[in-house]
């Protein structure tokens, strides 16, 4: 469900996976299904307009088992959130998107022997080698933008320079987050050849309402490359 798979020639790329974030509705869910997405995201932060309860996401969970993977998004979450979450919603992978630390992510992982994927937020050189002090402790790297100070750690459709993470060969799987659109996902892709690309806002109408037509629209665009 979640190996990207090569069409056209043995040389060709093959198709980077796709992660539909902020999932909150049945409808949405089973839009990011249709369009062949690899992975839907649920967001366990309440100061998100994503936000979903526990009892939510394991409704969303059920519907999703064996049809698409559940990411659980966390910001600096403490065990006992993520303990409740991980068992209600049956989550598949741990996104990390506060300030967790390599030791607090591979104690996350160690703990609850799923894949465990942490945000970086990036603006520099220097921000995207931080990746490299992740490696052995996750199982993926998302460069996201940063955001400012007082707002959301994530998914306020902002981008940041693609070029820092052009072709990035680093010692950790990646993906690219962070203000990616139907109308700018193929631009992003040529660009870094990400083998990942995770998007909310920019499948919205309004902050916290996804749309089934930029879901199959965003999903179009990164499988016709
Ligand atoms: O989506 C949120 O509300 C959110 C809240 C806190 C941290 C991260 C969040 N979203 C993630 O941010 C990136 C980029 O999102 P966007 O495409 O720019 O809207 C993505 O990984 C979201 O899942």
């Amino acid at each position: 469900m979640t190996g990207g798979h090569y069409i056209g020639d043995d040389c060709a790329m093959p198709t980077p996976e796709i992660k539909i974030c902020g999932i909150r509705e049945p409808g949405s869910l089973d839009a990011a299904i249709r369009a062949r997405a690899a992975f839907a995201g649920f967001v366990f932060f309440p100061r998100s307009p994503r936000n979903v309860t526990t009892a939510e996401a394991a409704a969303l969970s059920a519907r999703a088992q064996g049809r698409i993977a559940r990411v659980g998004l966390f910001v600096d979450a403490d065990d006992a959130m993520l303990g409740e979450a991980v068992a209600a919603a049956r989550l598949d992978v741990l996104q990390l998107h506060g300030k967790e630390t390599p030791e607090r992510a591979a104690q996350l992982r160690a703990r609850f022997g799923i894949p465990v994927w942490k945000a970086l937020s990036v603006a520099s050189e220097t921000d995207v080698a931080r990746a490299d002090s992740y490696a052995g402790a996750v199982d993926r790297v998302l460069f996201d933008a940063k955001t400012p100070a007082g707002t959301l750690p994530g998914g306020m459709g902002l981008s940041f320079d693609w070029k820092l993470v052009a072709n990035w060969k680093g010692p950790v799987a990646w993906g690219l987050a962070g203000g990616l659109t139907p109308d700018n996902v193929a631009q992003a892709l040529d660009l870094t050849a990400a083998p990942l690309v995770d998007t909310s806002s920019g499948v919205e109408s309004a902050p916290g309402v996804k749309d089934d037509d930029l879901i199959a629209a965003f999903c179009r665009a990164v499988q016709a490359r």
